[in-house]
């Protein structure tokens, strides 16, 4: 039995199940805060669905299907109930996709409104009176570029489903996939029906994040079909943190509606600061909170929340690393200082670029993100981006298995990729003399990989002129052409895959330990629906400069509102106050044990009268750099043992 599934029933337990055994079914909304066991009541629904209708779905060839937000929340949900190929969970994105992929006429009719669609921005950008002369000639180019691509695509059959749109080469990015789809469903009763008959039941998990045209699509479903479905949306509007989500789903009057009181997931002193902090927000008020066995007796476990206030300097790790020294010896809690995974300390930052600065790929990041398109940023942050991908899948592995002594992986590798090992290779030459220079060319390209001098330009030009690999034509610019024939290039993908070339290769390992989740750095807004024993929020408004939908400063009343803001407010309208609110609502509520919320701030005095006034954490837990020097000073020198 798995954790979740394992819990008690509660109150909204049995009204879903309720709800799912009527006849006809009906759809719902369950909306309740952090903590209070929605993925948990859902997971419990699907295996109620799988204990009562198996038998019924697998006659009729249909799967029961779920909706989450990231593929770690695919992964868990998946994993709670037993990975049993009767639920097809996935991310909205592989779900739409899964649906449409197979009318790939209409994704071609579609692509091609599209591309009219885009030329005709373009056009009217251009024809404006205001528009600068160089913007013209830019989008002159990417006219042209757009009416390529309605040649090639005259030829193309298949549309992919890739990270960013690159309609040239026939992929669909994220979002295009989503606006194809919610038009073909809009478009077709038949798809309706077919994607009814499908899945009769689909859950949407964090529905507040799942765009409005999303759910209008997914609630046209169930208002025209006359097959049996039902559809239900878990989630909380106060833990919206896109822009584009729906936050409060807007249910008909038929729907059931199902809440949950309690937080099973915090501990009192996190509990107390989520509540303050959803207090200004629609004022919920959560009960319980985690408990404890203490002699086979249910305690409320107290668990601790602070906030520290640092000034902002050069080297903000170190201070972290102070911090955590400090709740180490305050808590009587090793794993605080601990590198270790089973320690669960996760740092959340609110831009990637912090985790970046901090974990050692601040260029990589800078190449691929600034000034790139989008095809190519959004590929960053789940390593799909065309140009990572020859070193995330082939030359890092390859490295690694060198390095390892790992003949087989090694051979495995090379035979995916490498050419010479084909049989067509291996035909035209001496087997024994490829396969001591391909050895040679594998040690050499490790040492290039690892030892990280040298740029990504020349590791792939190695292993390229080395035979270790055939790469595609999309890099034949970026090693044949001069450096001014390359400036000169229209290409939009130019400046960031030319800068990414040029960064040190030493900089990938940092980066793939990133990616992979192995770090201790996790943005705050890729941790929702996730808890950590230990949570740590770095809020540093200076370093996170390069977004404006966030501003922690201005949440405390530290930083003036802008203008803008002002007017945001009094027009009702989404606003950096509220946006900041929920976004630090998701991060405390994370916590299992412990939270710790560390600022960077210019002036501390200042700061530390906000947050007090604030009214979210209690005085006693507001550290600030002096108390912090301090208590850590006080404790080299009179000996840890002392400190309690
Ligand atoms: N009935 C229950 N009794 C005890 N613990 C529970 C119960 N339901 C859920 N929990 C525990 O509470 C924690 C939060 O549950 P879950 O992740 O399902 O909440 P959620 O509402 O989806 O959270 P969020 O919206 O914050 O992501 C988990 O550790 C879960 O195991």
């Amino acid at each position: 039995m798995t954790r979740r599934i394992g819990q008690p029933d509660t109150q909204a337990d049995l009204d879903l199940r309720a709800c799912l055994d009527e006849r006809p079914p009906h759809s719902f909304v369950m909306v309740a805060g952090a903590g209070s066991g929605k993925t948990t009541s859902l997971v419990k629904a699907l295996d109620h669905l799988g204990q009562t209708r198996r038998k019924e779905l697998k006659t009729h060839g249909q799967r029961i299907a779920c909706i989450t937000y990231t593929e770690v929340a695919v992964n868990e949900i998946w994993g709670d109930v037993g990975n049993d190929p009767l639920f097809h969970v996935s991310t909205i994105h592989s779900f739409l996709w899964s649906v449409v992929r197979p009318f790939q006429s209409d994704l071609k009719i579609w692509v091609i409104a599209r591309i009219h669609e885009k030329i005709a921005e373009a056009q009217e950008h251009h024809d404006k009176p205001r528009t600068r002369a160089a913007t013209r000639v830019q989008l002159l180019a990417e006219i042209a570029r757009y009416q390529s691509h309605l040649q090639t695509i005259e030829d193309q059959t298949h549309f992919k489903y890739g990270a960013g749109s690159d309609f040239g080469r026939g992929v669909l990015g994220h979002s295009d996939v989503i606006a194809a789809a919610v038009k073909l469903i809009d478009q077709s009763q038949l798809l309706r029906d077919i994607i009814a008959s499908r899945y009769p039941v689909l859950f949407v998990d964090e529905s507040q994040d799942t765009r409005p045209e999303i759910v209008a699509a997914l609630r046209g479903i169930a208002e025209t079909t006359s097959v049996e479905f039902s559809l239900g949306f878990f989630g909380d509007p106060m833990q919206k943190i896109y822009a584009d989500g729906a936050g409060v789903i807007d249910a008909p009057d038929d729907w059931r509606r199902i809440t949950k009181p309690e937080n099973f997931r915090c501990p009192q002193r996190v509990l107390g600061v989520v509540n303050a902090v959803r207090q200004l927000g629609d004022g919920l008020v959560q009960t319980r909170g985690r408990m404890m066995s203490v002699d086979g007796v249910q305690v409320p476990l107290e668990g601790s929340a602070r906030i520290f206030l640092l000034a902002v300097d050069e080297d903000r790790s170190a201070k972290i690393a102070k911090v955590r020294k400090w709740m180490r010896l305050t808590n009587h809690d090793e794993r605080w200082e601990s590198g270790d995974r089973a320690a669960d300390v996760r740092a959340l930052v609110v831009v990637h670029r912090m985790a970046a600065t901090r974990l050692g790929f601040p260029n990589l990041y800078a190449a691929l993100n600034d000034r790139a398109p989008s095809s190519i940023k959004e590929g960053l942050k789940d390593g799909t981006s065309w140009p990572l991908k020859p070193f995330l899948a082939y030359l890092l592995p390859l490295a690694n298995a060198v390095r390892n002594n790992q003949g087989f992986e090694v051979m495995s590798l090379l035979r995916a990729e490498c050419h010479q090992l084909s049989s067509a290779g291996l035909a035209g030459g001496n087997a024994p003399d490829i396969f001591r220079a391909l050895q040679t060319s594998t040690e050499e390209i490790a040492r290039l990989v690892l030892s990280g001098d040298v740029t990504f330009l020349d590791v792939l030009l190695f292993a390229s002129r080395n035979g270790l690999m055939l790469l595609d034509e999309s890099w034949t610019k970026y090693l044949e052409a001069d450096p001014a024939t390359l400036a000169a290039d229209d290409d939009p993908e130019v400046p960031a895959v030319t800068a990414f070339l040029n960064c040190r290769i030493g900089e990938l390992g940092a980066y793939h330990h990133y990616l992979e989740d192995l770090s201790p750095y996790a943005t705050q807004q890729g941790v929702k629906g996730a808890e950590f024993e230990r949570v740590l929020v770095i809020i540093d408004d200076a370093e996170g400069q390069g977004q404006r939908l966030f501003s922690y400063e201005k949440y405390f009343g530290i930083a003036p509102l802008s203008d803008t803001d002002d007017e945001n407010i009094a027009a009702g309208l989404d606003n950096v106050i509220d946006r900041t609110r929920r976004l630090f609502y998701v991060c405390c509520s994370r916590a299992t044990r412990d939270l710790a919320v560390v600022m960077f701030v210019h002036n501390i005095a200042v700061a530390k009268a906000c947050v007090e006034r604030s009214e979210l954490f209690a005085p006693e837990s507001i550290v600030d750099d002096a108390f912090l020097e301090a208590t850590l000073s006080l404790s080299e020198s009179s000996g840890t043992s002392r400190w309690s």
